[in-house]
């Protein structure tokens, strides 16, 4: 199957630190990833790099079989950064409509939008509500609503479900299935172990090498273990959650 994502021994230094070592990785469309890795591990750098925020110190980027140009790919992806953007004197509606306006969406196609997305995440109720009163679960889920704006066919989340309790996280997570039987192709970055299960393949990161990438049942058997956790304590690595 071809590659939508394509990172070739991609490597990525600040000053002298080495945070990604020759990372060689393929995302297939259509497909759920999750990168999984202790704190500092270089997730959020590896998911700047797959959308141009970061450049490589080494290595190519290659989105949909051509070199990586930023901002050819604005338009069909979707990001959501590990930090809320949000106006926080403006209301959840007005965010969105914010967004969709530098989207370029048209006004019916606005409004059926923010409705769809505010459904998606549970925030209906809450639009002409102003983000300072939100808390932080809320936050999260309106800059995931906020990501899924203009229908994007490439999603990035940087640990999409922080704060967010386990019933609502359930929920969001069949909202991502949802998008995947649309046909399009996630990219997840998350510490949650029940999270980690529910992607179709999962690329594990430690001390800026990817470790593993297969799907969670096939780490699982390689390794010999009972869960994708214990991956990472028997390569001598600390616990994910924190
Ligand atoms: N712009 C930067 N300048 C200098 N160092 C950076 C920069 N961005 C990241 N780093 C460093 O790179 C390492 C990896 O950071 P990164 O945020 O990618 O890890 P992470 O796995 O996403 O961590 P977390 O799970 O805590 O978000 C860290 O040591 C961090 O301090």
């Amino acid at each position: 199957m071809n590659a939508i994502i394509q990172l070739n021994d991609l490597s990525k230094s600040f000053k002298t630190q080495h945070v990604l070592k020759n990372v060689s990785l393929d995302i297939r469309p259509g497909e759920i990833y999750g990168l999984l890795g202790p704190s500092g591990s270089g997730k959020t750098t590896l998911i700047k790099m797959m959308i141009g925020l970061e450049l490589p110190s080494n290595g190519i980027v290659t989105f949909k079989g051509n070199k990586l140009k930023a901002k050819e790919v604005y338009p069909s992806i979707g990001y959501m950064a590990q930090s809320d953007a949000l106006y926080e004197e403006l209301t959840a509606k007005e965010n969105l409509a914010f967004t969709a306006s530098l989207y370029g969406l048209k006004k019916e196609q606005r409004k059926q939008q923010i409705t769809k997305v505010m459904e998606m995440v549970d925030l209906l109720p809450h639009l002409e509500k102003p983000v300072h009163q939100f808390s932080g679960g809320m936050k999260r889920r309106l800059s995931l609503a906020s990501a899924l704006l203009h229908d994007p066919d490439v999603l990035f989340l940087d640990e999409p479900t922080v704060g967010i309790d386990p019933v609502l996280r359930k929920e969001i997570w069949d909202g991502f299935h949802q998008l995947k039987r649309e046909g399009r192709t996630i990219i997840i970055t998350t510490h949650v172990m029940d999270e980690a299960e529910r992607c179709d393949r999962l690329g594990l990161l430690q001390h800026g090498e990817i470790i593993s990438s297969d799907t969670p049942a096939a780490i699982k058997t390689h390794y010999g273990v009972a869960s994708i956790e214990d991956v990472f304590l028997k390569n001598g690595g600390v616990s994910l959650e924190n």
